[in-house]
């Protein structure tokens, strides 16, 4: 029995990967799975005042996990899981690749978003060299203070709300997903996801993101 699902966002619950637009549909398959006993919790590389504010005017309850694994939020708890990534860092990276930096860096602490999206070795070399972890999630890229990923925030997230690997559920579509799929019971990768999610995922949806949201929790609930 699935008691806690954990979604990611962006490329997840949009109506497709490369677009910023919520497909309504997987709202309201978030909001029958509520209904239904099953707390869903956001799991994304956005930053806490977005996904809080997502959190409650969709009506979810199962708390969520921000900046890509380093701030968790459940029941009016706050916790910072990831290390503080000094604001000169963050200039010196968009400055040393020519990256822009996400809007959403005012607000963020320990994981910042930058674009391109696109991963190259040299960025992997330079985090290593500084202690930090770099990612891309498609829609950006993310540098983050250690430990990084979405995993240690899901397993900060699971002891906050009491709930066991095999009572959790996750959907994603992308690789900064893998980790979050290492920590939950059943995995879906929405039909347009990174080949490398597909792998570790024990289902393999049928429909793209947001109709693929819907697709799983058909089957969650059926
Ligand atoms: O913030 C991003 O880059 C993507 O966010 P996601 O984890 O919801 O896909
Ligand atoms: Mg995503």
């Amino acid at each position: 029995m699935i008691k806690l699902l954990l979604t990611d966002l962006d490329g997840t619950l949009t109506e497709d990967r490369g677009t910023y637009v919520v497909d309504i549909g997987a709202i309201k398959a978030l909001r029958r799975a509520e209904k239904a006993g099953i707390r869903v919790a956001l799991v994304s590389g956005n930053s806490y005042p977005v996904l809080r504010g997502l959190h409650n005017y969709l009506g979810l309850s199962g708390g969520l996990v921000a900046e890509n694994g380093c701030f968790v939020f459940h029941g009016g708890v706050t916790f910072r899981v990831c290390e503080t990534v000094p604001r000169e860092v963050v200039s010196e990276f968009a400055k040393t690749f020519n990256l822009r930096e996400s809007w959403q860096n005012e607000f963020r602490r320990s994981d910042f978003g930058f674009t391109p999206a696109e991963l190259k070795d040299e960025m992997i070399k330079w985090a290593e060299e500084r202690g930090l972890v770099v990612q891309s999630s498609g829609y950006a890229l993310h540098l983050s203070g250690k430990p990084g990923g979405k995993g240690a925030g899901v397993r900060k997230l699971l002891e906050l709300a009491n709930v066991k690997r095999e009572e959790t559920g996750a959907i994603g579509d992308s690789r900064t997903d893998i980790e979050m799929f290492r920590e939950a019971g059943i995995t879906a990768a929405v039909s347009n996801a990174d080949p490398e999610l597909k792998r570790v995922a024990s289902i393999s949806l049928k429909l793209k993101s947001g109709a693929g949201v819907m697709e799983f929790i058909d089957m969650l609930l059926s």
